[in-house]
């Protein structure tokens, strides 16, 4: 495995979810460790599991990136596929060994996306945790492959698994390589902003806290076998986001002269590219009582003022 990467929490770098209470609170009072060893490794998994003797799995650990994902598929079929059966693996093994009421008690959470579901036509109701899966990237054939493998655990060997499926994450911490993260990245260095295509795509912003809080929901609440999706409420035309960047740097660290805006640059589009995504959350809403808390203004502002500090020391 080359690149660790989650949406929630890097899992190398558990600094990513430091100021999260929520996976404060699973890491520490709960005594629910996340994996840190590299997944596709079965000793290195077997030692842990012998160290720590978790009583849940987080399982966050993915190769993430679409683009990544189109110029080498490998890495996403050795470390979303592979390393999720051994992790599974590993995971039931050590859950066998378990007495009664732990093994009653154990879980195995898989943390999942939704591009699984595929491309939304525009009209199209959001996705619900039945949608067919229709996968269009290397990438997500991978993750729906592995959730496949998650659910085939639960079924055959009465793992005690819950699956979530969330929307594009942005916050603090984000991987360069993201858009978010690297509009701001680019705006400040004066360099130009790629959008891909028209950038008329669609996606579904989820603050990474809201996340993290729904995350300890499903994994303290949810219903053994179930699949929860997640999302924040917040639709967004990708050049919609871009220009919303632009707006909040030119006034909070403007230019000399002129706007962020002037270095958009529309580039080609990316090969497949998904036009839309749509998350509907009332199922974790209605039964566990979860909700996004934060607008999308408020979380990017949040997210663009933590770059700015970031830049200015870096
Ligand atoms: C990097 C980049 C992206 N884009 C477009 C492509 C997408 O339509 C949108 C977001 O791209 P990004 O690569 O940040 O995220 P997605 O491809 O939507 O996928 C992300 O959200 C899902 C849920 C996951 O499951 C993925 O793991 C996660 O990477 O902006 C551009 O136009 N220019 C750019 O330079």
């Amino acid at each position: 495995m080359k690149h660790t990467d989650s949406r929630v929490i890097n899992i190398d770098k558990l600094t990513y979810a430091a100021n999260l209470d929520a996976l404060d609170a699973v890491r520490e009072n709960e005594r629910h460790y996340l994996a840190q060893a590299d997944i596709c490794d079965p000793v290195a998994l077997q030692t842990l599991f012998a160290k720590y003797q978790p009583n849940a799995v987080m399982h966050l650990a993915a190769e993430s990136h679409v683009d990544r994902s189109i110029s080498g598929p490998a890495d996403f079929i050795a470390t979303n596929i592979v390393g999720t059966y051994t992790l599974l693996e590993a995971s039931r093994h050590y859950w066998q060994t378990l007495p009664d009421s732990q093994r009653k008690a154990f879980r195995f959470h898989h943390v999942s996306t939704d591009e699984v579901y595929g491309d939304l036509l525009p009209e199209a109701p959001a996705f619900i945790e039945t949608t067919p899966y229709a996968p269009s990237s290397p990438y997500s054939a991978s993750k729906a492959s592995s959730d496949h493998l998650v659910r085939a655990w639960h079924r055959t060997y009465n793992l005690p698994v819950v699956v979530t499926n969330c929307s594009n994450n942005y916050g603090p911490w984000q991987h360069q390589e993201k858009l978010i993260p690297l509009m701001i990245s680019q705006a400040l260095a004066g360099k130009p902003l790629p959008v891909y295509g028209n950038g008329q795509q669609q996606r579904d912003w989820l603050y990474v806290e809201d996340h993290a809080r729904a995350l300890h929901c499903v994994l303290t609440s949810g219903r053994v076998g179930e699949t929860y999706n997640i999302g924040g409420s917040n639709e967004h035309a990708n050049i919609d986001v871009v220009n919303e960047i632009c707006v909040m740097l030119d006034e909070l660290a403007p230019r000399t002269t002129g706007s962020y805006a002037e270095q958009i640059a529309f580039v080609t589009d990316r090969p497949g590219h998904d036009l839309r995504y749509a998350i509907d959350h009332q199922k974790i809403t209605h039964e566990l009582g979860w909700r996004p808390r934060e607008s999308f203004s408020s979380g990017l502002r949040k997210t663009v003022e933590w770059a700015l500090c970031r830049h200015e020391q870096p």
